[in-house]
């Protein structure tokens, strides 16, 4: 027995490969690749693995990419299954006007993290950030109500729309500074403020909506870039999405 789990966002696929379809299974194997890059996963990295009995991933990069991973995939004979954002899974219940439509990485996201809240200790309001290719800033209440959240543009495409949009904006990356004195450093700068900001202040709309501090909770490829400029409290974790379709996995594949 083995589960494979998969998430694939607008930049890179993660994948993991567990003993079991359920939150403590053993890490047997896992890595990321570029989306350019996942023609190969099945006669690179995938080819050592053990044939998967159970499969869930989320993918928010489009039914293009989704046929790509199906074409790898056949190399064993098992369903892929993706999950879909619904009204209410695994203690959560969503908040947004059409449930469908919220971006399954953020849907998984947050149940990996109110899980891990949950295992720690009592439940608290929650503000969960993932940083990817895009950014995320989610808000739950202590009960577990996904209340709604932010989606800003990343590190990266800050840049690029800045760098398109102007005619003096054609620099370096530079480096994070309070009070910056050249291009390079303004614009870094600037990019991670604004996302350290969209964090701040949906950490104070929880705490005002709630009457409690919310555990603020990082995650995703780029978390690592914004940790140092942080003004709230925060925990960085790397795998939130695998977190979450574990738990998810233990509700669908419970033997
Ligand atoms: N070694 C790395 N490989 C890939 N992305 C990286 C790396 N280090 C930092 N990043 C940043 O992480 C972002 C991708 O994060 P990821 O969580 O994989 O995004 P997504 O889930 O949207 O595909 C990139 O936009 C890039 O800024
Ligand atoms: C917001 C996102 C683009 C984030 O994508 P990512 O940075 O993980 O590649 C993705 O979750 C998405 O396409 N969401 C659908 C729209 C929504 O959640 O409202
Ligand atoms: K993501």
């Amino acid at each position: 027995m083995s589960f494979l789990a998969i998430d694939i966002g607008n930049t890179r696929l993660k994948w993991s490969q567990y003993s079991e379809p359920r939150p403590g299974a053993k890490l047997l194997a896992h890595g990321a690749e570029f989306l350019e890059n996942i023609d190969k996963l099945a006669d690179g990295p995938w080819s050592a693995l053990s044939t998967p009995t159970h499969m869930l991933g989320c993918i928010v990069a489009g039914d293009a990419v989704k046929r790509r991973v199906h074409e790898q995939m056949e190399i064993w004979d098992v369903a892929p299954q993706w999950v879909v954002s619904s009204a209410a899974e695994a203690g959560l219940v969503n908040g947004y006007d059409h449930p469908t439509r919220l971006g399954a990485d953020r849907w998984v996201a947050m149940i990996g993290a109110r899980h891990r809240m949950l295992a720690r200790g009592p439940a608290r309001p929650m503000v969960v950030v993932m940083v990817g290719t895009a950014v995320t800033v989610e808000a739950i209440d202590a009960e577990g109500k996904f209340l709604g959240g932010l989606i800003l543009p990343g590190h990266g495409i800050m840049l690029r729309a800045l760098e398109s949009g102007t005619a003096g904006l054609h620099v370096p990356t530079g480096e994070v500074r309070e009070f910056p004195t050249n291009t390079s450093d303004a614009l870094t700068s600037g990019g991670t403020y604004a996302i350290a900001g969209a964090v701040e202040r949906m950490v104070q709309h929880v705490r005002m909506h709630c009457g409690a501090e919310p555990v603020c909770t990082m995650t995703g490829g780029a978390g690592w870039k914004m940790a140092p400029s942080m003004s709230v409290a925060f925990e960085l974790v790397d795998n939130l999405i695998f977190d979450g379709l574990l738990e998810m996995a233990k509700l669908r594949f419970a033997a």
